[in-house]
């Protein structure tokens, strides 16, 4: 088939935050909010997906909800995450080519075969020719340019939103890993019931992002001022404005922050001396928007002894590495799962 017939080849990032879609020839051409407005009277439609969906959330008439279909790395809701990636596929869908696309999408190293058989499916029913499906620390590490096909050991942390992958990856493969639900999300919930255990203030969803990714810090770092926060008062109902500091915001979200840190412990813990040996010496790669909150590097370095480095575009990385194996299908299949469809 000419070149140009198979332009449109894509590689999906379904996260749980963000999706993003790599096209073949073309790069990243898509990230938006993994987010779904549905409405809750009948016909139960989408009425709006993405960034125009995620300004709904909390702000929304009754008879709208917006929804996030995937939780924890997994789909959650089959028929939003479906008609989410339908209308993603779609709007990057360019309408001169004939054959329906290949599509590579990223997964979680430690779904199991069910979780892995719905994004198969909901591929599928999105339009796709055929399904191949990639761990996304291993796309982590492609899209980092590290070389996994070498005989060498290379460590990846893929913090997301709903999942924190730890991988140990050598000779195209994972040797170890590690996948634990606690992301960027349990962070933010953290903050949540910090607010309201302290304060008696209830939070939305993108105020507690915000305030991690402002004030919020992994590692003791040169502390800005006091940050105001606004929510609403649990006893009066009505809205009001707090201060705190980032030291008690990093007290707030330690024990998240321990898990993820305890996870790369634990298999570094489990990865065979040659490769350890490897790791200390190329350091570990930050993949995934977890790897932006302040001090994460600092707090992985200073509790592994071990050289941290942040990718180029962590939260491109994923992406960027299953778009590598869509430029180069043939090339890479080893590195692919299919259903032998
Ligand atoms: N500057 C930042 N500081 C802290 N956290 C950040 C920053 N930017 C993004 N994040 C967090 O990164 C997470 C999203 O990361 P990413 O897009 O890599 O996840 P995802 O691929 O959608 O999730 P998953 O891999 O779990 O399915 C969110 O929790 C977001 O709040």
């Amino acid at each position: 088939m000419a070149n140009s017939m198979l332009g449109r080849d894509m590689a999906v990032d379904l996260g749980t935050a963000n999706t993003l879609v790599y096209v073949r020839g073309r790069g990243v051409v898509l990230n938006e909010p993994s987010v779904v407005a549905i409405r809750t009277d009948e016909p139960r439609e989408a009425v709006a997906f993405g960034h125009e969906a995620k300004k709904m959330i909390g702000r929304t008439p009754g008879n709208i909800t917006a929804i996030r279909p995937l939780k924890d790395g997994v789909i959650a809701d089959f028929d939003a995450a479906e008609q989410m990636l339908r209308y993603f596929i779609q709007r990057v869908h360019r309408r001169r080519y004939f054959a329906k696309p290949r599509i590579v999408v990223c997964v979680p190293s430690g779904i199991t075969a069910v979780e892995q058989r719905a994004v198969r499916d909901a591929g599928y029913m999105a339009g796709a020719r055929k399904v191949y499906i990639i761990e996304e620390p291993m796309a982590a590490a492609l899209g980092s340019n590290l070389e996994v096909r070498d005989a060498t050991g290379n460590m990846v942390v893929d913090i997301g939103g709903g999942t924190t992958e730890v991988a140990v990856i050598s000779f195209g493969g994972i040797v170890t890993s590690q996948s634990i639900r606690v992301a960027g999300d349990a962070i933010d919930k953290a903050v949540v019931s910090y607010c309201k255990k302290e304060f008696s203030l209830m939070l939305g969803e993108a105020t507690s992002e915000q305030i991690k990714m402002t004030i919020g810090s992994a590692f003791p770092t040169a502390d800005g001022p006091d940050s105001e926060i606004r929510g609403r008062d649990m006893v009066s109902g009505l809205p009001r404005t707090v201060k705190v500091s980032s030291a008690s915001i990093r007290q707030a979200i330690e024990e998240p922050i321990t898990a993820i840190v305890d996870a790369v412990k634990a298999t570094l813990d489990k990865t065979p001396p040659e490769l350890a040996g490897d790791i200390v010496d190329r350091g570990i790669v930050l993949t995934g928007g977890g790897a932006l909150l302040k001090g994460m590097d600092e707090r992985l370095r200073h509790e592994t002894g071990i050289p941290i480095h942040v990718a180029e575009n962590p939260l491109d990385a994923v992406v960027l590495g299953a778009g590598k194996c869509v430029d180069n299908i043939e090339t890479l299949n080893r590195i692919l799962v299919t259903d032998g469809r």
